[in-house]
């Protein structure tokens, strides 16, 4: 089953509340969802991803496809079952990370032929194959097989890219059998340029997708233009469907995406810089590794009360990173995606209590946003 129930649209920005419903459990939105990319969020068990509040996690169907394949999977029983999630799971639909990964791709009207990553053998994904893929993945939520255009990119390849995609999302509706346990959502393409992302957002409203993804941002292109291209593609958006805002995961542009309408955001951001010792917090990101930590014997946020800022020093995490201990990486891990999670149960509450935009002002002040 799936249902979305908008609660609440703020007075003075697009900000709003919504509730979704699915077989694996309820959404609150906004939400931020932790990337599972290959049916794990790096370093994360199931229960620390619940304890820290994560209601979704996302996995990648390119990834799953090459590894470990769909026939272990389905052997598994699912992805849920497979890496023991039984929440709601969001898939994406292959097309980025062909486009991402691999190399000497060959995009056709039938889909795209490219060489795997991993060991260089031809591979082919469909809009049909994508969607079979996911289905024996059982995924919660599926996404339609799309391109993410490059950007920059010129009107006319963005034009000719876009419509195929439509031509694609059209096939995808028609061969999604399993409505009842899978809701499939349709991704608005169209660069940076209005007129197409018109064309995009009312051709994919008229298939009538139970959601919507927006494509083709966060590819590069400057922050002022992706809100820009963003504030527009919204308001031809159904109210009463989900949107969602696809690679997006840092808090200014999570706040700039929930301020435009925004309902789901994704991005491997919060873990990525976690393993890499970069922590999150509302004074700004804080480089761990320095040593000028070595012997500050605080918690990573004073305002956090995460199970790392709980029980850990900035010293002992610095530590860690510093003699390459696989437990710092853990504890940044945990600590970013909760100061993101908990930032948008914040943003949830500002938007209830109808003073989002002074939470994201008082916000970026501390955080040192512009
Ligand atoms: O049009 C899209 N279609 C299907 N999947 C997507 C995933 C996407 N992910 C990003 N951006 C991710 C940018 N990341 C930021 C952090 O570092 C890794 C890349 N943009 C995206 C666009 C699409
Ligand atoms: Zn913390």
């Amino acid at each position: 089953m799936f249902k979305f129930e908008l609660l609440k649209t703020s007075k003075d920005s697009k900000a709003r509340l919504g509730k979704i419903t699915t077989n694996h459990g309820e959404i609150e939105t906004p939400i931020f969802m932790p990337v599972g990319t290959r049916a794990t969020v790096k370093t994360m068990t199931p229960e620390e991803l619940k304890d820290i509040g994560a209601q979704i996690i996302l996995s990648n169907t390119y990834h799953l496809f090459l590894r470990p394949g769909t026939e272990i999977i389905e052997k598994a029983g699912g992805l849920h079952k497979f890496m023991n999630w039984d929440k709601p799971i969001l898939t994406d639909s292959g097309g980025f990370q062909v486009f991402s990964l691999s190399d000497n791709r060959k995009i056709t009207e039938e889909g795209v032929h490219f060489r795997s990553h991993i060991d260089g053998s031809k591979m082919f994904i469909s809009p049909e194959k994508s969607i079979d893929i996911q289905n024996i993945l059982g995924s919660d939520i599926i996404m339609a097989f799309d391109e993410c255009a490059p950007y920059p990119a010129s009107h006319e390849y963005i034009d000719h890219s876009m419509r195929r995609t439509l031509r694609w999302a059209e096939r995808c509706k028609n061969h999604h059998k399993n409505v009842d346990n899978q809701t499939l959502f349709g991704i608005i393409q169209g660069g940076m340029y209005k007129d197409l992302r018109e064309i995009s957002a009312k051709e994919m409203v008229d298939m009538d997708f139970k959601g919507y993804s927006i494509g083709g941002l966060s590819v590069g292109e400057p922050i002022d233009l992706m809100t820009e291209i963003l504030d527009y593609t919204t308001d031809f958006m159904p109210e009463n469907k989900p949107r969602y805002l696809m690679g997006v995961g840092s808090p200014d542009y999570l706040f700039e995406a929930v301020e435009r309408g925004v309902d789901m955001a994704d991005c491997v951001l919060p873990t990525r810089i976690a393993r890499n010792g970069t922590v999150l917090t509302h004074q700004g990101r804080i480089p761990i590794k320095n040593a000028i930590y070595k012997d500050d014997f605080s918690r990573l946020d004073d305002e956090c009360d995460c199970y790392t800022c709980r029980n850990y020093s900035k010293a002992y995490i610095r530590h860690l990173f510093n003699v390459d201990e696989i437990l710092g990486m853990r504890l940044a891990t945990i600590h970013n995606l909760y100061f993101l999670i908990d930032m948008m149960k914040n943003i949830r509450e500002s938007i209830k209590g109808d003073y989002f935009l002074e939470y994201k002002k008082d916000f970026y002040k501390k955080y040192g946003y512009k």
